[in-house]
Formats: C-alpha cells, structure tokens, sequence
C-alpha cells in the first residue's frame, strides 16, 4: 500500500510496504559479478551461459537425419517397430439393449450344457420376465458418456451412489479409440486390428486382447456372430486375402492353434486344445508341449476348424450372461513361409498373430454363483488380477526403471504365455468392453480405474523378427548401419586424437571440424531406429550439442584471454620504463644526497654552508645592533647554535657588542670543548682546495699592493676593524660599523689558539677567549700586515659596507629593497667596505639582509622585501655551495 504525498507540506508520512526492487541478473555464469575489468576487455561481448537446460532438453525426432549409415541405400518402406510406442487400449461400450440376435450360436448342445453348468437357473418364468423388465428400465439408464474425439468417455455414477457414496463423475482420457455402442464390428476391426494384421502380414508379431466384466461383449467382438462377425473372422478374411491376391511373394503358409485355459475342479489350471482331442497340455516357460497347429488354406476352413474348437470352449450360463466364458480362450495364427519351414522346424521365426478372449471378472453378488461357478469364477478373478499386476508391474518398471519388474507372470498359466507381451517386448493392443447401464457402473468404473493407466506402458525392446526376406535385408541393413556409424564415430575420435597429438594441443577444434562432422552425418540416410538406438542417439546428439556450446564459450575465453595478455604486455613495457625512470631518479637522488648533504666525514659543502649561515646571523646581529635593534633580544638559540656549529667548521669569529652575548658567543664555556679532528679536517680540506679557488680574479690578493691598498683604507678609515684569521689560511676582517665594536683578529701565529679582542673604542680594551685546543684572538687590523701570504684576509669597512648597499640597490634596482633611512645618518661615520672576491657574496647578503633588516618597519613591503632578500641569500649560499662543490670535486 502507498500513499503519495504530493505537497512538501503534507504532514502525511509515506510508507511504502513493498518497495521497488531492482532486478537482479541470473548468477549462472553471470560475468557481471566479476571484477571490473579493463575497458578494452569489457568492450568485447559478454560471454553467454552456458545452454545445458536447452542441450539436456532436446528431443530426439524419429525422423532426425542425424543419425549416419553409409552408404545410404534405398529407404524402407516405414514400419512401426522403430517408433517408441505406447500401448493401444481401445474401449468398446456395449447397447444397453442387447440385440435379439445373440452370438450364442455355437449349437444346441453347448447351449443345453451350459445350461446344465449355469447356477442357480431361473426357478420360474415368472422371474425371467421380471429381469427383463428390469433390465428393460435399467437400460433406459446410461453412466458412460462419449466424447466427440472418441478418446475420452465420463464415467457419471447412478443417482443413488451420488446422495450415498459421495460419488463424482469421473473421466478417462487418452484411449486409442473409443467405440460407442453403436459401433459396428469392422468399425473395430479397421482401427483396432487390422494394423496388428498388416504388421502381422509384414512379419511382424503381436497380439490384442479383450477385457472386461463378464457380459460387457469381450466374446462378441472376438468372435461376433454370423451375422456379426467379430475380429477373429475378419482377420482371416483379411489374410487369406492378401495371400491371394500377392502373387508376387513366395508362398505363405498359416496356421491356426485354439487351445484355452481353465481351472480344473475349480483349482488347479489346466490346458486344453481345442483343435484336438489331446489330453491336457503342459506349459514350459512361455511354450505349451503338444499344442497342435492346425495348416488352414483359406477362410473357410479357418472359420470351420474355429467353429469347432468354440464348441469344445467352456461356457456357462450365469445371471450375468447366459454364455459366459468360462475360460482363458487363445487362438495362435502363425503365418510363414516355406523357405522358413524348411530352414527352422521351431517357428522362431515366424510371425504370430495372437487374440485373445478373456473370461469376465465377475462380482458374486451379481453372478451368484455357487459350487464350481463360484471356482471357476475365483479363478478367472485371478488370472485377471494376475494379468492386471504384470501390466501395473510393467508400467512402474518404465516410470521408475529402479524398481524391478516383478515376476507376477508366473502366477497364472495365461500370463505365463503372454510373458513377452506383459513385459513390453511384443506390441499387444488391449480393447476393454464395459456395459454402460447405471448397475454397470461399479464394474466399469473398477475395469477403467484398473486398466486405463495401461495406456502409458510403452514397448521398449519390440520384437520385429519378421519373416520376410525383405524384412531380413532391413535388418542386414540396420546392423551395416550401425556399424557405418560407429566407423564414422571411431574415426572422428581418432582424428581428434591425432590434431591433439600432432603438437597442437593448444588450438581449439574448427568449427569446421564439427560442421564438417555434423554434414557427414547429415548427408547419410536417416534410419529408423529401436528405443535402444533412440537412446544412443539421444545420448550423442546430446554430446555433440554440448561440444559445440563449450566450444563457443571456450573460444569467448579465449579471445577474452588473448585481450587480456595484450593489456598485460602493455603494462609490464610501462612497468619497465617506470623502474627505469625511477631508477634513474634514484641515481640523481642520491648524486644529490651525495653533493648536498654532507656527510659527517667530510661534508664540507653544508660546513661551508653553516658557516655561511652564522656568519650572516653574525653579521645580522652586528646589522640589527647597528641599526638600532637591540641585539640582546636575539634568541639565545642561534648563539648556541653558531657556537656548535663552531666544532664541525673552520674558525669562525663571532662578534657581539654585549657583554652577555659575549659571554654567550666567546666565553669558554660556550665554545665546544673538543673541536676535534673533524674540525681540523675541515680546515684542512679548505686549505687545501680554497687556495686553488682562490687563484682567480675574485679570489683575495696575495698582491702586496693589494695589501697595501687595503691597509691604506683602513687607515682612511681610521676606524677599528674586524680580521678573523684562520691559523693557517683564513682571515676575516669585518669593519666595525658601530661603536664598541674592536677589531678582531684569529691570529695564526698563535697556532691552537683564538683570540677575541674586543676593543672598545673609548678604552680600546682587548677581549680575549681562549680555549684549550682553540682560540680566537681579535687584533686591530694593523696586525693583518704580520700574517703569512696564504692567510685569507677578508677586510671590510662601514663605508665598504654602505657603498656596496648603496650599489647593490643601484645595480639591482629590481630588488625592491630600499635604502634605510634610519641609517643614513650615520654614512659619512661608517667606513667603505672592501669585499673581497671570494667573500663579495657573502657580503652582499649581509648588506641585503642589513637592508631587508632595516625595511622591515616600514610595513608589508618589508616583508616582501625580506623574502626578496632571503631569496637572494639562499641563492647566494646555493651558488657558493655550487662554486664550492665544482672547485672541491664532491
Ligand atoms: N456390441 C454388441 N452388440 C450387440 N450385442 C452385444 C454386443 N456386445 C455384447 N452383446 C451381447 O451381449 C451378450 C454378452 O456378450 P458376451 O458373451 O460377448 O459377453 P462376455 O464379455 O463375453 O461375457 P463373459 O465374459 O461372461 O463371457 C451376448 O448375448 C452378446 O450377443
């Protein structure tokens, strides 16, 4: 239930009990399920499911031209033995006003016995002529009705049985045919028996066989009447017929056999002949010792010898029926020729033709019957019984082949004679006779209940033994056949099993190789086969359906397959090139790690770096000090981090204006006690590759006039400067730009020692630091003179200083930095600064973070300009690292 809420204001609240659900796809070989694949796979079509339903579902048609045989000869004239046949049940349903005319004709004697025989007989006329009155209104009375395709009849109850029993009408379907009452005995004949006759003529075997309650007019239609002759009279009429008129086939010879079985004193079976005077005829297995057969030439003396071996027959009059059989009746018409009479004395091979008259099952209510009737009946109820099992025992067999066949055969004489057609190996033809009046209705409802699932029996193993000589070559035929098609297969197979062998195992068949196999096969005749080859050939059609299907679902792998290892090959070349690239990055990487990181050995590169680095937050702290920025302020972390980076550099001179970052930068405590070797290594390897570098026009000048012209400024100056001296090579001088500020020198004559002196303007008072391995001595510059040619002498002056500021912002007039003004106040005081042209870029960062320094006040552009400056400072390190790197071959 749903309920629609149309406006978002409802209030209402959809519900929705059973929601849409989406269809789902069939899992059976459902690739959808399957993980994604690439696109160019799934482009390809969907593998289909695999057809077993549709494979295990086919049928095989009698007239499928699969089957081969070679070489196709002349086709057989069609027979019915290869057709998977149900059994044939007819139904006949007797007036319900017996015709005046009776079939009991079978002389006075016989009539007068089986009045003898009949118990109990009417006492009176007067009660004769009472039944007929009743008979009479009964029959006014129908319970069966016909339906117009004469294949179904409804089997309605009497009126009486419907408000007592509760009984329904019932209907019984699928009869061969159905004759009504007003059926006529050729009627019979032409659709019941006469193609039993034909086949019989053709060779073939077989037999039909009338039950029914007693006097529903089993005896009337074997038999029949003069007048009316019944089937046994027409089919002689029909053969000896056909005998004379085919003058073409070799002479045929017929014989005629009546014998019945009845129970002796009303127990024991026993076998009578009635062509003979034979005494009582034994049975083994299915063939009766001494059974005398009778050569008839023509109809006539079949009808005379028949009419003579009827009157021996048993009858008996009963309430039910005046003449009623009292015994199984058989007549055996065998028909052969004398070609195999001469070759076979047994007759195996002759075609027999067998009708049978069955005694009426009888209620004894209704028969009454006492003494031997009451036997006799007893004993026709069991043959009938017995009869009725083999057939049930026989369908249950074929639904259900795990259930066994029972063996009821051998209860009775009758079925143990008719044991091939009860077991479905001879085609048998069953015409059931019921009366149709309202007191009728229990024994014809019991008989249709009993007999009418017989109909679904079919005949698995048919015996088509004809004999014929044209039957014999179809049978020749049948076998070359099948032998032709077990060739045909066998080859198949073995060239099959020589493309496997022949190396090329990984090639799916042709589908030519099917086809090609499927035309051979085609292109044979077509034969008719029994149920067992119907079954093989259902069993191959089956296989070959089954090859061909998994032969297209493999193919659609196999494309699916070669696709795939397409996609994989393009992706392993990619893989390739991606290791290759990624090695080749590694190598840059690690030429990088190599040339950038300097390793705890001898990494002089990030050394020269670090120093750089403290030497601009030297610088910075002097610039920021000058500037007017109190220095003091300066976290304490960068002055340990510069005095550390003391134990892994060269000298370096760290200069601060206060006492307390004196402290911090030069007193003992601070400097690392153990400069260690790696310190020495590292002015070593700058001893031994800066010389080098610096031979160069940028490089410091060892020229004495260059020396002079150095002390000559710095007497101009007159202003106090900054030298720091390596022991052996280096010596920085920076200009002391502010007051306070002495000049420092690293004195190398004092090998292992720094001295810092500190010279304060006013009182030019020398500070000293000494360690125990290293010191740091700060000298007025006039010392510099003193020092040895290969010191490195970096002297800088405040007017230095100022003019490269000046001219760097001139030159660089894209820098955005912006001379300070705070500091112009102070130009004329500062002295001029010299760079050096190992150290001029290292200068030129200091003036462009003096400059960056000084901007910043001014506001958001000094940041800018900040990161300008500290752009060109990382780019000035950088190309020093590199200048360093190129030089020290790292
Ligand atoms: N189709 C029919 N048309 C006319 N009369 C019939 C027909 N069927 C049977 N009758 C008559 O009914 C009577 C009984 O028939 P019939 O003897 O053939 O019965 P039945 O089945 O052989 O009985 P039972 O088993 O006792 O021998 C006979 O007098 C016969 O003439």
């Amino acid at each position: 239930m749903e309920t629609n809420t149309t406006t978002p204001s409802s209030s209402f609240i959809t519900t929705r009990r059973n929601p849409y659900r989406k269809a789902r796809s069939t899992a059976l070989y459902n690739t959808s399920r399957l993980p994604s694949q690439p696109a160019s796979s799934s482009q390809l079509p969907e593998i289909s499911s695999f057809p077993i339903q549709d494979i295990l579902s086919e049928k095989i048609q009698q007239d499928s031209p699969t089957i081969a045989a070679a070489p196709p000869s002349p086709s057989p004239p069609p027979t019915h033995d290869s057709v998977l046949e149900n059994l044939k049940v007819f139904l006949r349903i007797r007036p319900l006003a017996p015709l005046k005319a009776s079939t009991k004709n079978a002389g006075d004697q016989n009539a007068r016995s089986r009045t003898k025989n009949v118990w109990p007989q009417n006492p009176t006329k007067k009660n004769s002529v009472k039944e007929k009155k009743n008979t009479q209104k009964k029959s006014s009375e129908s319970c069966i009705t016909v339906s117009e395709d004469f294949r179904s009849v409804t089997l309605s109850p009497p009126f009486q049985l419907q408000e007592t029993k509760r009984s329904k009408s019932e209907v019984y379907e699928g009869f061969s045919h159905v004759f009504s009452a007003e059926s006529t005995q050729p009627e019979v004949y032409e659709k019941m028996v006469n193609p039993l006759v034909e086949d019989f003529l053709s060779g073939k075997s077989g037999m039909f066989a009338a039950l029914g309650p007693t006097g529903s007019g089993k005896t009337h239609t074997v038999f029949g009447s003069p007048r009316e002759p019944g089937m046994v009279p027409l089919t002689l009429k029909r053969i000896f017929k056909s005998a004379q008129g085919c003058d073409s086939q070799p002479s045929r010879r017929f014989y005629l056999s009546i014998f019945e079985i009845c129970a002796e004193r009303g127990k024991a079976e026993r076998i009578c002949d009635l062509t003979s005077d034979r005494p009582d005829l034994s049975m083994q297995q299915s063939t009766i010792k001494g059974l005398q057969e009778v050569p008839v030439h023509d109809v006539v003396e079949a009808e005379l010898l028949i009419a003579r071996a009827l009157l021996k027959r048993s009858t008996a009059m009963t309430n039910s029926n005046s003449q009623s059989s009292r015994s199984q009746c058989i007549i055996n018409i065998r028909g052969s020729t004398e070609m195999s009479d001469l070759e076979n004395d047994d007759h195996s091979n002759s075609a027999v033709l067998s009708i049978v008259d069955l005694a009426g099952a009888e209620r004894e209510k209704r028969t009454g019957n006492q003494g031997a009737r009451l036997a006799e009946s007893n004993f026709i109820n069991n043959t009938s019984m017995v009869f009725g099992l083999c057939l049930r025992s026989l369908l249950e067999h074929q639904k259900n082949p795990k259930k066994a066949l029972q063996k009821h055969f051998q209860n009775s004489l009758l079925t143990r004679y008719l044991r091939d057609y009860l077991e479905g190996k001879k085609r048998m033809t069953l015409i059931l006779t019921v009366k149709s009046g309202e007191e009728d209705y229990l024994d014809a409802s019991y008989l249709l209940r009993q007999a009418s699932p017989y109909m679904k029996i079919k005949f698995t193993n048919i015996e088509s033994q004809p004999n014929l000589p044209c039957n014999k070559r179809q049978i020749q035929t049948t076998s070359k056949a099948e032998q032709s098609k077990r060739m045909k297969l066998d080859n198949l197979d073995a060239a099959m099993i020589e493309k496997k062998t022949a190396g090329d195992e990984n090639r799916l068949p042709d589908e030519g190789d099917l086809t090609t196999c499927g035309a051979d096969l085609k292109s044979i005749t077509p034969l008719k086969l029994n149920s067992d080859d119907l079954m093989k050939e259902r069993t191959y059609q089956i296989t070959q359906r089954f090859a061909k299907a998994l032969w297209n679902v493999l193919k659609q792998h196999n494309e699916k397959l070669k696709v795939a290892e397409s996609e994989n090959q393009i992706l392993r070349e990619n893989l390739r090139n991606e290791k290759k690239k990624s090695m080749e990055m590694e190598k840059e990487l690690k030429s990088l790690r190599s040339c950038c990181t300097c390793s705890k050995d001898n990494s002089v590169a990030s050394t020269v770096v670090k120093v750089v680095e403290n030497f601009e937050s030297i610088v910075l702290s002097e610039g920021q000090k000058f500037c007017g920025i109190d220095v003091t302020k300066l976290d304490s972390d960068s002055s340990n981090h510069i005095i550390s980076e003391r134990s892994s550099c060269p000298r370096i001179f760290d200069s601060t204006p206060g006492e307390d970052q004196r402290n911090n930068t030069c007193s003992p405590e601070k400097v690392d006690p153990i400069p260690g070797k790696k310190q020495d290594m590292c002015s070593e390897a700058l001893n031994q590759n800066i010389p080098s570098n610096l031979s160069g026009p940028e490089c410091i000048d060892d020229n004495p006039e260059t020396e002079a012209k150095v002390r000559n400024s710095e007497a101009d100056a007159s202003s106090p400067s900054i030298c720091v001296s390596n022991e052996n090579s280096q010596v920085c001088q920076i200009p002391e730009s502010f007051p306070g500020t002495g000049n420092i020198h690293e004195d190398s004559s004092e090998s292992n020692n720094v001295v810092a002196e500190h010279l304060d303007p006013n009182s030019h008072e020398t500070v000293r630091l000494s360690d125990n391995e290293s010191s740091i001595s700060v000298q007025p510059c006039q010392q510099l003179g003193e020092n040895n040619e290969d010191s490195l002498d970096l002297l800088v002056s405040h007017k230095d200083i100022e003019q490269t500021q000046q001219q760097d912002l001139v030159d660089d007039p894209e820098s955005g930095v912006k001379p300070n003004t705070s500091c112009n106040s102070s130009k004329k005081e500062k002295p001029k600064r010299r760079l050096l042209p190992k150290s001029s870029i290292l200068v030129r960062e200091i003036s462009i973070y003096d400059a960056d320094e000084n901007d910043k006040p001014k506001g958001n552009g000094g940041g800018k300009n900040l990161a300008a400056s500290e752009k060109q400072r990382t780019q000035g390190s950088i190309s020093l690292i590199r200048l360093l790197k190129n030089n020290l071959h790292l």
